[in-house]
């Protein structure tokens, strides 16, 4: 069974980049390497309903719950996909994975005891009732709200959305109680989480050297 990494963090964090640098320095060790990139939004007709919900088209608000099963979703109609990879590969490194669900949705509850239950019941959702398997790994990528923002102003323009930030990155308290959550989540599961800041001193570190970081720390033979 292939080993399944899953990198994390709030929007414009440099997921997709370093997922990208991981999957480069595998394959450099000579190990058989996989991306896969949640929400899948041209794959499934999950991840087509969550960009409409991020693009602002939904005709009414998208609870949190809503939201979380149009993401769990997206996942159990990806599973054969990933079933697939991991039959061919050493390591599946994915772009997001249930903590974003975890992370986003509970940050758009109104209390705590509302999130910690809204996070338990996803986690159980989708590892219990659609059979996910859960990330072996996962990476907080630690990047400060600014450098975020501006890295979000670099992306080249989404399928789903032809503005610069969507319905989540233009909410800034979001990203900042999506960022809470992460650390709480990693507080609370030390033996499957590591933090990795991308940024040092004046700026943000190579991607490279971030994926040698991560790399380095994975229990892999
Ligand atoms: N470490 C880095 N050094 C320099 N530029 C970076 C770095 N990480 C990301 N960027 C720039 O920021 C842009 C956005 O990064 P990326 O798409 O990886 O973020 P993301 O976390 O996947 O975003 P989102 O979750 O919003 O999709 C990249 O296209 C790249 O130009
Ligand atoms: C997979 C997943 C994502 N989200 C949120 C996080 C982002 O704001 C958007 C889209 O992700 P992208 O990396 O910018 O394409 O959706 C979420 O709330 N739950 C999830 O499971």
């Amino acid at each position: 069974m292939a080993y399944h990494l899953a990198i994390e963090g709030a929007d414009g964090a440099g997921k997709g980049t370093v997922s990208a640098a991981l999957v480069e320095a595998l394959r450099a060790q000579g190990r058989r390497a996989a991306l896969v990139s949640f929400p899948r939004y041209a794959e499934t007709v999950g991840g087509y309903a969550i960009g409409e919900v991020l693009a602002g088209r939904m005709p009414r608000t998208t609870s949190p719950e809503a939201a979380a099963v149009l993401y769990a979703l997206d996942r159990l109609e990806s599973r054969d996909h990933v079933r697939a990879l991991a039959d061919d590969h050493d390591v599946l490194v994915f772009d997001r994975h249930v903590a974003s669900n975890m992370a986003y949705q509970a940050a758009r509850t109104s209390s705590i005891e509302e999130a910690g239950r809204l996070m338990r019941w996803i986690w159980q959702l989708e590892t219990e009732q659609f059979g996910l398997i859960p990330p072996d790994r996962a990476i907080y990528l630690d990047t400060p709200a600014e450098v975020a923002r501006g890295f979000i102003r670099l992306k080249q323009q989404r399928s789903y959305t032809a503005r610069t930030f969507d319905e989540y990155e233009a909410d800034d308290a979001l990203q900042n109680r999506v960022r809470d959550n992460y650390r709480g989540l990693a507080a609370a599961d030390p033996e499957r989480w590591r933090i990795v800041a991308t940024v040092a001193g004046e700026g943000p570190r190579a991607p490279a050297e971030i994926a040698q970081e991560i790399v380095a720390g994975l229990p892999l033979t």
